[in-house]
């Protein structure tokens, strides 16, 4: 059981020699011309974990996933994620092209325990990806065809929880049991810790490219007194410097302007208004002169595009970050791929990993930091979510994580 949410988990059924459903989550990045895949990550974490532990209890295991949107670049096959999937676990893998059909069903009576059935990208058939309740998922044909094959069902995909899609709840009111898988359950005991009941003082670190849900982030956290302070970098805080009257030179403002963040300053003012220094803002920033970082204190930043906060932010970042007890952050301070501009987002993360405090970091962008800058192993949790994750802190739920609750069994 995870403790606080009442979801049952692998710990509450015996799954010996029991045929087991295992929605995952595979997305991974893909090489467009190719269609090979450019990263593991998220297999390996399903792999080393659930369906390390399935096929060790010697049940028969069928994994189920989607990759990539229909009609985007990335939308493909399973076949190679099987392969490697293979190679991460001690156990014969195979492949069936099929998701539901005749092909399928055969190859799932045919599993021996221990071993496991990759089948084919769920979003292959058109119903996966609407946003419906259990009960009317549980009329599809996916769901009439493998739920009478499936003893227990478990799901493992937190990275996917947000989208209420066939294969994620569509089981639920069907089969025996329906339980949480371990990457799942891991992702929600960290999320639980920082969002419902947080060690103090909490500081959440906002940063990154996708200012649109910045606003909503900060006003769930703040206005639920989740967190004691949000500290801010890249266009977040770009977007607050301008929204507070701060001059931050025409080509920042342009850039602000043309992925529609300007839309977002009244609602910005008002949380400003509304909670002050608990919002805190760079005192100085980074800009690229000739190719050179230059810092500049924030009432006299020229024309000139800002790539990272400035030292003394970082300082002081790094000063608040020593004091708290839980830390979560989404989002790079500033443009991290280039050196020069890598130091806020160092300075935070060295900040979060010698600190006591519970420290959590998801996004695909903010991930890789950590990784390339070598802090990917001194942090308590770095989540698989992506939007998941952004949606799990402003709602402090998700639709997956719902049905979760409500059908342990
Ligand atoms: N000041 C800035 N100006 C432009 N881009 C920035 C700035 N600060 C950070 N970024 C960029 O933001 C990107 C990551 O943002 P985002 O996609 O929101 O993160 P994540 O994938 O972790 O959710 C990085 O590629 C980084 O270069
Ligand atoms: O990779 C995912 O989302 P993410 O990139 O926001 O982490 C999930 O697999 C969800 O994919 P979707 O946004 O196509 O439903």
């Amino acid at each position: 059981m995870i403790e606080g949410l009442g979801i049952k988990t692998l710990d509450d059924v015996d799954v010996r020699g029991k045929t087991v459903g295992v929605r995952v989550d595979f997305n991974s990045p893909v090489d467009p011309q190719t269609k090979r895949l450019l990263d593991d990550t998220r297999i390996r974490a399903h792999a080393e974990t659930t369906i390390r532990e399935l096929v060790e209890k010697k049940a028969k295991v069928v994994v189920l996933s989607h990759q990539g949107r229909k009609g985007d670049p990335d939308f493909t096959s399973l076949r190679e994620h099987a392969e490697v999937l293979s190679r991460l676990v001690p156990a014969r893998v195979k492949f069936v092209d099929d998701i539901f059909g005749e092909k399928a069903v055969k190859e799932i009576k045919a599993l021996s325990p221990g071993e496991v059935l990759v089948l084919e990208n769920v979003r292959m058939w058109d119903g996966e990806a609407k946003n419906a309740s259990p009960e009317e998922h549980a009329k599809t044909p996916l769901v009439q065809a493998l739920a009478p094959l499936l003893e227990v069902y478990v799901v493992d995909a937190f990275s996917a929880a947000h989208r209420p899609h066939a294969s994620l709840v569509g089981f639920a009111p069907v089969v025996k049991h329906f339980v949480a898988g371990r990457v799942m359950e891991r992702e929600l005991q960290a999320l639980y810790r920082v969002r419902n009941n947080p060690e103090r003082p909490c500081v959440y670190v906002i940063g990154g490219a996708k200012a649109e849900d910045t606003a909503e982030i900060i006003s769930s956290v703040l206005g639920n007194n989740i967190a004691d302070k949000v500290l801010t970098g890249g266009l977040a805080a770009n977007l607050l410097l301008h929204s507070s009257g701060k001059k931050i030179g025409d080509v920042n403002v342009s850039v602000l302007k043309e992925k529609g963040f300007l839309d977002l300053e009244p609602e910005l003012k008002k949380l400003l208004d509304k909670y002050g220094d608990r919002i805190v803002l760079p005192v100085d920033l980074a800009v690229e002169e000739s190719g050179k970082r230059v810092e500049v204190g924030v009432d006299s930043v020229p024309n000139l595009p800002i790539k990272d906060i400035g030292s003394r932010t970082a300082e002081e970042y790094a000063r608040i970050i020593s004091e708290a007890r839980t830390v979560v952050m989404n989002g790079p301070m500033g443009v991290f791929e280039d050196e020069k501009f890598s130091l806020g987002t160092k300075k935070v993360f060295e900040a979060m990993a010698s600190s006591k405090a519970f420290t959590l970091i998801g996004g695909g962008h903010t991930i890789a930091a950590a990784s390339k800058l070598g802090f990917a192993d001194k942090l308590s949790h770095v989540s698989t979510g992506g939007g998941a994750l952004i949606e799990y802190l402003i709602k402090g739920t998700l639709p997956v994580i719902e049905v979760l609750k409500k059908y342990s069994k």
